[in-house]
């Protein structure tokens, strides 16, 4: 009778390790000595101790390819949240993440660690110290969290003690550090466009922002500490750093660490809502004829003016997170990270 071998713990795949997370998650566990598979649709970099392997999550074959021989898993594709393409969340983060699963079974893998996103409980309106409990958003704010729900349902729901396969979701909140592609430039294009002179209501609500390599942190803890019987077999965990701070402050800090000016003026909230949901509605009615991108999108509108932070203490508890990098040196380090984007180069 054939053996199966049984794949070293140290050997992980990363699927979306081009991207902005998966990057640093790759960089993390190289310097912990994992060796490191990644797939992914594109190839952005090199890196030794690295195997690329370049292919779509839905394709089953090409993802067996890439597990071979792997125990553990972290999957943090998905399509650029600001995508208005439906079908595509539905393909990759849906249909996409059934195969990833069914991948990881056939290959042997033992965990699997998702990238999911705190917004799945979020529906526009304040969230103070949200727990894991919240239930998901019935009316989730954009096409991205509708799907970014069915894919944590999919994930948690295919932990299986009788199968041997754990699995456990990561649920972050604005990302950011170097290299991110969306959050400070798209802060910054706003800023050159004249566009970030305004705060979205009275500036006090508060946020959460996470550094890049706490989220890293939270996935590689989430991953050792997946065994058999351990509390975070399917369940989600908020990661953060656990510092909220008013959305507008951490929009300034950077913006002036950029060397621009920093928002001034007060607008109602509900006003720049309804101008938003306005602007939105004659982009849909003009798509035929014409693209038009707004920068005020409701969906931004929504997070610039409410409050929306989590509580991480069931990470603490269950797993001993703490945040590594503190808010202020976070931000630090992001504004130095790029000089490309400072006012005037
Ligand atoms: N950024 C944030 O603030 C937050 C992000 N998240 C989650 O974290 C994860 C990582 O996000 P982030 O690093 O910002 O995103 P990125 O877009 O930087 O990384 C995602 C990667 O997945 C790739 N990808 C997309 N579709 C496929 C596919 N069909 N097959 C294989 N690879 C694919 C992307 O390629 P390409 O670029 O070519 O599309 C990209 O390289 C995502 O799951 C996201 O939902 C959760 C909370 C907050
Ligand atoms: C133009 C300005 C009013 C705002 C510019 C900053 C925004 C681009 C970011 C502020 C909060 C961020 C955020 C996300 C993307 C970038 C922001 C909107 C996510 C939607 C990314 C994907 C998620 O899973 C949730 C994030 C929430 C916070």
């Amino acid at each position: 009778m054939a053996t199966r071998v049984r794949p070293s713990s140290k050997r992980c795949a990363v699927i979306g390790g081009s991207g902005f997370l998966g990057r640093h998650l790759v960089e993390r566990l190289v310097d912990k000595g994992y060796s490191v598979a990644v797939f992914d649709i594109r190839q952005s970099y090199e890196l030794p101790g690295v195997t690329f392997h370049q292919g779509d999550l839905c394709d089953k074959q090409a993802l067996l390819t890439a597990l071979k021989d792997v125990s553990l898993v972290f999957h943090c594709a998905s399509p650029a949240p600001f995508s208005d393409d439906r079908a595509l969340f539905q393909r990759v983060n849906v249909e996409g993440t059934r195969t990833v699963i069914q991948a990881c079974q056939e290959a042997g893998v033992q965990k699997l660690v998702l990238t999911s996103s705190a917004s799945v409980v979020f529906e526009g309106t304040d969230i103070k110290n949200g727990k894991e409990d919240l239930p998901y958003a019935k009316k989730p704010i954009d096409y991205y969290t509708e799907t970014k729900i069915q894919q944590e349902k999919l994930v948690l729901e295919a932990c299986s003690k009788e199968k041997g396969f754990f699995t456990v979701a990561i649920r972050p909140h604005g990302i950011f550090g170097p290299r991110d592609p969306q959050l400070v430039p798209i802060l910054v294009d706003s800023a050159r466009q004249g566009k970030m002179k305004f705060i979205i209501g009275d500036g006090s609500n508060l946020v959460d922002f996470t550094f890049v390599e706490n989220v890293v942190h939270g996935h590689i803890l989430a991953a050792e500490h997946l065994k058999p019987d351990s509390p975070l077999c399917g369940k989600a965990y908020h990661i953060t750093n656990d510092e909220p701070i008013r959305f507008w402050d951490f929009m300034s800090q950077v913006l002036v660490g950029l060397g621009y000016d920093a928002p001034r003026y007060h607008l109602p909230y509900t006003l720049v809502y309804g101008i938003a949901l306005l602007l939105w509605l004659l982009t849909v009615l003009l798509r035929p004829l014409v693209t038009i991108k707004p920068t005020f999108t409701p969906m931004r509108v929504a997070l610039a003016g409410t409050y929306h932070y989590y509580s991480c203490a069931r990470a603490k508890q269950d797993m001993g997170y703490k945040p590594l990098v503190s808010l202020q040196e976070a931000i630090t380090r992001t504004v130095a990270s790029y000089p490309h984007l400072r006012k005037g180069s």
